[in-house]
């Protein structure tokens, strides 16, 4: 267990194909809830990071949803993953060693074993969130299939194997996302207030 300020009273650990929308759904989470409340974590985020200096590249928009973190994606899965392969739990520590708010929204888990390393440190806490989308939707968004890429773990890593606890579908032109998140919102609420 990591020495921390305070212990997170709830974890929802999103995870789904890409542009299936996990940045856009999470950041819609914490602005309802709020940053007294609520921060998004993403476990690519300390990659890119590091990624991005060591290559000197451009971090924002590495960090950004357009094309020009496409370019990088199959050589950071790669850079990242030798990393992953000498301690699983890399990423996952040193992006929520800063976190201090009771709801950690984490936006980006591919992997069994990044799900294993929450739910070996918080297995009361944390939740798993799956975001989904027709490919359809995904290409409007910009999305092509890419091998090595799409067919690779990263993409696919939780395709089987895990339960997710809640599914939210956020296909262009279908159900309300505000409808499908009222749930998880009163679950953070309420999770907050035991705090
Ligand atoms: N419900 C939505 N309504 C409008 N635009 C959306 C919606 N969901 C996602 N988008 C847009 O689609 C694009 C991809 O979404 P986003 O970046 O959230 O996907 P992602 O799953 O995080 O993708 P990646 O794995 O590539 O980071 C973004 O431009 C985002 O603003
Ligand atoms: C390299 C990688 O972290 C990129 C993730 O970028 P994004 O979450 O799609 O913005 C994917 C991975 O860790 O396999």
């Amino acid at each position: 267990m990591e020495n921390r300020r305070s212990e997170p009273r709830l974890i929802l650990l999103f995870s789904g194909k890409r542009k299936s929308g996990k940045d856009y759904v999470t950041d819609l989470i914490q602005r309802s809830l709020g940053s007294a409340l609520c921060c998004v974590l993403r476990l690519s985020g300390p990659l890119k990071q590091r990624y991005a200096q060591e290559h000197g590249l451009d971090l924002d928009q590495l960090l950004s949803a357009g094309p020009y973190k496409e370019q990088y994606r199959a050589n950071m899965i790669h850079w990242g993953e030798t990393r992953r392969r000498a301690d699983p739990g890399f990423f996952c520590r040193l992006a929520t060693k800063e976190a201090w708010q009771p709801v950690w929204v984490v936006s980006d888990a591919r992997r069994l074993s990044d799900v294993q390393w929450f739910q070996a440190e918080f297995p009361q806490q944390t939740q798993l969130v799956r975001v989904g989308c027709s490919d359809r939707t995904r290409q409007q968004r910009g999305w092509s299939f890419t091998a090595g890429v799409d067919d690779s773990e990263s993409e696919c890593g939780l395709d089987t194997g895990v339960q997710f606890d809640w599914i939210v579908n956020n296909d262009a032109g279908g159900a309300s996302l505000d409808e499908q998140l009222q749930p998880l919102l009163k679950l953070a609420r309420e999770s907050a207030d035991r705090h």
